[in-house]
């Protein structure tokens, strides 16, 4: 399966700027998602691969041939690119079988009636409905659908998958069936797969990469590992997971290195980081609500930090307790095992688990509204 390099590219409609300057390159066999809130450009990226949008610059290659250059004026039409998609409405033709919407675009192919049944059969197999291929769309359920519209992708072993939310109309507990199957089968084929998506758990949970963009670019790209637990940027660890930001002033260094000592609302804390930040800057201090402990005052427990703060709201939500606490002006999300906690208490950190970022962050809007409500 080959290898998809994006080089440069961007769009614009009517003089709007919806792509820029956006490279990377997937791995051959690698699944990719592309991760971002809505209109951020993730489709628009995908349908530049596909051949559905002519880019305004750029260049892309599959497997070393060039799909689009648009300073060589290269531009292949989507029926020259043999690349599978899915989206989100499986555009299933209603009034043909299975086997007949399967072999549509093997007909487009001209690939001889013999051989189609074979193929057809072959790609219903790999997604589990080859007994089903006499029925019609209707006669389906939602995930039976998105899995024949994953087959007629499949039946003319395409280079490339491209999906785009091909989960989306599936409920919640089917999509984290049909996303466990999708994984798995993916791997079975090791075909190098696009996938987009605005669900940061499906992200995580399917790719071996994810890039994450916000407004047109990409801002960061790595394993969803990397992702999570070193975001390059405070956007990416607002969009992947839940994270607390404070806001701090430096007020010294341990060591040559690591170790910032920051102030954060009256308590001093230290954060592990490489950055050069000087004292007396004004930072953001992103932790994630799971990496905080929640403690009476005074408890004992181990992590090198504490903050004194005040429980404003706790709520039980089955596996776990949520807390809303205040720290000065701050309001700070935890998750705990440990409920009934109430008034003062204390939120203990290892200097490891904290990110330090130079810039002021503005607050997400459920850690603004947290603090409006409970004034
Ligand atoms: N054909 C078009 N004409 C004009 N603007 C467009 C067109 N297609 C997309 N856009 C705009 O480009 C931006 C990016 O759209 P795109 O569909 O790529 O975003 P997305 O990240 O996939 O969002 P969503 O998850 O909502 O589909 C949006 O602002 C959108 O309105």
């Amino acid at each position: 399966m080959p290898e998809v390099t994006v080089r440069n590219l961007a769009k614009t409609f009517g003089g709007n700027s919806v792509l820029r300057d956006v490279t990377f390159t997937i791995r051959d066999g690698e699944f990719f998602t592309l991760l971002g809130a809505s209109g951020c450009g993730k489709s628009t990226t995908l349908n530049c691969i596909a051949g559905l949008e002519q880019p305004t610059e750029g260049a892309i290659t599959v497997g070393g041939r060039p799909f689009v250059d648009t300073a060589a004026g290269v531009f292949l039409p989507p029926e020259e690119r043999n690349l599978g998609m899915v989206f989100q409405s499986y555009a299933l033709w209603p009034h043909m079988t299975i086997a007949k919407n399967l072999a549509l675009p093997l007909n487009i192919r001209k690939v001889p009636k013999e051989k189609q049944k074979t193929l057809i059969h072959d790609a219903l197999d790999k997604v589990g409905l080859a007994e089903l291929s006499g029925r019609y769309p209707h006669q389906l359920s939602g995930g039976q659908q998105q899995r024949v519209a994953l087959a007629r992708a499949l039946v003319y072993s395409p280079t490339v998958l491209l999906l785009d939310e091909p989960l989306s109309n599936l409920d919640a507990k089917l999509r984290e069936q049909a996303r466990a199957w999708l994984k798995r089968l993916q791997e079975e084929l090791g075909i190098t797969t696009v996938y987009v998506t605005h669900d940061q758990e499906e992200a995580l949970a399917l790719s071996d990469r994810i890039a994450v963009m916000e407004g047109g670019n990409m801002i960061q790209i790595g394993t969803p590992h990397e992702i999570y637990e070193r975001p390059a940027a405070p956007e990416v660890a607002a969009f992947v997971g839940r994270c607390n930001f404070l806001t701090g002033k430096v007020v010294g260094h341990d060591g040559m290195r690591y170790g910032v000592r920051l102030d954060c609302s009256g308590d001093v804390v230290q954060v592990d980081s490489d950055r050069n930040i000087a004292a007396d800057d004004s930072v953001t201090v992103a932790i994630r609500p799971e990496r905080l402990e929640v403690v009476p005052p005074s408890g004992t427990v181990s992590g090198g930090n504490r903050l004194h703060t005040e429980v404003m709201t706790s709520s039980y939500v089955g596996s776990r307790y949520e807390y809303d606490v205040r720290l000065g002006g701050q309001a700070v999300q935890v998750l705990s095992s440990h409920g009934g906690l109430t008034g003062r208490v204390d939120l203990v950190f290892d200097p490891g688990q904290a990110l330090l970022y130079a810039d002021k962050v503005e607050l997400p809007e459920e850690q603004r509204d947290l603090l409006t409500v409970n004034s």
